[in-house]
Parts: structure tokens; C-alpha cells; sequence
């Protein structure tokens, strides 16, 4: 993890953020502060909030009154001020790419700097923006795709692409939900050893997942969801045990550690 920088202002706050759809409560007054250098990962069973939670971040929810929700400090910002802070990356923002019109694989990282899904005439691409579309690909060892169409891709091939079409505004964070969806175990190793990569070359990761094998050795933070609350949150040492995942999937959990990554069994 990076040094923290005590003067900085949190990447993430949120305070008493309800959101409520019909009868339903989808977050009940959930706080959390994370800082940037915090890799964190947010866990929680099916149904806990985890989506709404990403969508209060992405500004694709608002909290009810008296809810507060800022990143690096400010409670107002558009799309491009908001990509360029944290990047987003969903297997549902990857279904926007596998639909018509094609979309060449160069044409979609560089289209990331116009917030649009693929380039046109009014776009007008600099040599830095191709610089740095390349150098994104490059880091998410994806530059051999350049020239197939996105439709073509695998599932890994594609999501690795899109986390570079979020990495060209070079954000200091990286949001991935469920980053590791429909990948088999062996692209999800090499998916996962990429997003290593990442933290360790100073992207904050905030991970939210439902699998613990997923949570990279490099995330230190882990925040546990359940029924739209913070039920824990704290240190991987404490928390990533048998005790509090059979309490957070209310059921028994059985956790491993496996080096510096964790394996669970379900009885
Ligand atoms: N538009 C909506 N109207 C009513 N209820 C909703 C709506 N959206 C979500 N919910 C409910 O809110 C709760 C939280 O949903 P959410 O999608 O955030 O959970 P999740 O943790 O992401 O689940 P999963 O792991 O299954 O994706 C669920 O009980 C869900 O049924």
C-alpha cells in the first residue's frame, strides 16, 4: 500500500446514504471512508447493496436527503471530471461495447477520452491521446488486440480492453464490479495478476466482488455488506476469516488462506 497522505481528502466518503426503491430500502444510512493508497475490497452476499452502492458512487443514484457522498473531496462532478478521478469497469458497461456498430479495439480505449462508444467525426484524436490509449493497452497487456473488433473478443480479452479505456485519464483509482465475471480460472489469474500490477504501480483498486479468491494480496481493507449496511470494516487480518464470512453469507463458510490469497468452501 502507498504511504497515506494525511492532507489528502478521502477518496471515497459517503455518509447516511439511504436509497429507497418502492418499499424496498436498497442502502439503510450506509457510511464509509476510504482513503487513496486503500485497496479495498467490498464484499456482501447476493442482494446487499453492493450494486447500489456503485451506482451512489457513479452518480447513477442519489441518496436520499441528509445522505452525503464526495470522492477526493468533492460532493459535485460530471462524467469527465469523474473518469478522470476513477475509473469504472463493469461486466454490464462491457455489454455497451459487444452490440452494433463494430467497435475496433484501438477505436474504443481512445473513444474513452470522449466518453462516447466510438469515435466519430466531431472527435477530434490527438497523438498524446494515441499515446496514451497505447500505453493503457500496454499495461493491461492487451496491445495484440489492437485491429479485432470488440464483438470478437473473449470475455478476459474484452474486459482487460475496457479497463484500459478507463486507464487513458489515468485516474488515480480504479472501481471494478465483479471485474472476474464470466472469466474461467485461468484468464481470472492472469486477469487479477494485471490488476496487481495496477496497485502496485499507485492505482487505488476498490474491488467489489462476491468471491474472496478474488481479493488480490494487495488489498489490505475489506468492508463487508449486508442488507444495504456496513456490517464489518477493517483489516484483511481480521476480518477475512471462517467466523465473518459465515456470519456476513449467513451460513457456513469455511476460509483458507492459500499464501497471500484466500480460498472459501461452503458446507
Ligand atoms: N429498482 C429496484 N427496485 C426495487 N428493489 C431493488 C431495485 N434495485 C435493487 N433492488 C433490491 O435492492 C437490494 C440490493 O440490490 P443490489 O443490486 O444493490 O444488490 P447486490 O449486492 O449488488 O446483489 P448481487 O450480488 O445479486 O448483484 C436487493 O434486494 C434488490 O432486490
Amino acid at each position: 500500500m502507498l504511504p497515506a497522505d494525511d492532507t489528502a481528502p478521502p477518496l471515497l466518503t459517503i455518509r447516511n446514504a439511504h436509497v429507497v426503491r418502492g418499499q424496498r430500502v436498497l442502502l439503510d444510512g450506509l457510511s464509509l471512508t476510504l482513503n487513496t493508497g486503500q485497496h479495498t475490497a467490498i464484499l456482501g452476499p447476493n442482494g446487499s447493496g453492493k450494486s447500489t452502492l456503485v451506482k451512489l458512487i457513479t452518480r447513477q443514484l442519489y441518496p436520499l436527503a441528509g445522505g452525503y457522498v464526495s470522492l477526493f473531496g468533492h460532493a459535485r462532478w460530471n462524467v469527465t471530471d469523474l473518469r478522470s478521478l476513477m475509473g469504472i469497469v463493469s461486466s454490464s458497461i462491457q455489454l455497451d461495447f459487444d452490440a452494433h456498430p463494430p467497435l475496433e479495439v484501438f477505436d474504443c480505449v481512445v473513444s474513452g477520452f470522449f466518453a462516447a462508444r466510438g469515435l466519430w467525426k466531431q472527435h477530434a484524436v490527438s497523438d498524446d491521446m494515441r499515446a496514451r490509449s497505447r500505453e493503457a493497452l500496454e499495461q493491461t497487456g492487451a496491445s495484440h488486440l489492437i485491429g479485432r473488433d470488440m464483438s470478437s473478443l473473449s470475455t478476459g480479452e474484452a474486459r482487460r480492453v475496457l479497463i484500459a479505456r478507463a486507464l487513458v485519464h489515468r485516474p488515480k483509482a480504479l472501481l471494478l464490479d465483479e471485474p472476474c465475471a464470466g472469466l474461467d480460472p485461468a484468464a481470472r489469474r492472469v486477469f487479477l495478476e494485471g490488476l496487481r500490477r495496477l496497485a502496485q504501480g499507485g492505482t487505488t483498486l476498490i474491488l467489489v466482488t462476491h468471491h474472496i479468491e478474488e481479493i488480490l494480496p494487495e488489498i489490505g481493507h475489506i468492508v463487508m455488506l449486508r442488507d444495504g449496511r456496513v456490517l464489518h470494516e477493517g483489516d484483511k487480518s481480521a476480518l477475512l476469516d471462517s467466523a465473518h464470512l459465515t456470519e456476513l453469507f449467513d451460513m457456513p463458510v469455511e476460509v483458507q488462506p492459500h499464501g497471500a490469497w484466500f480460498g472459501a468452501s461452503v458446507d
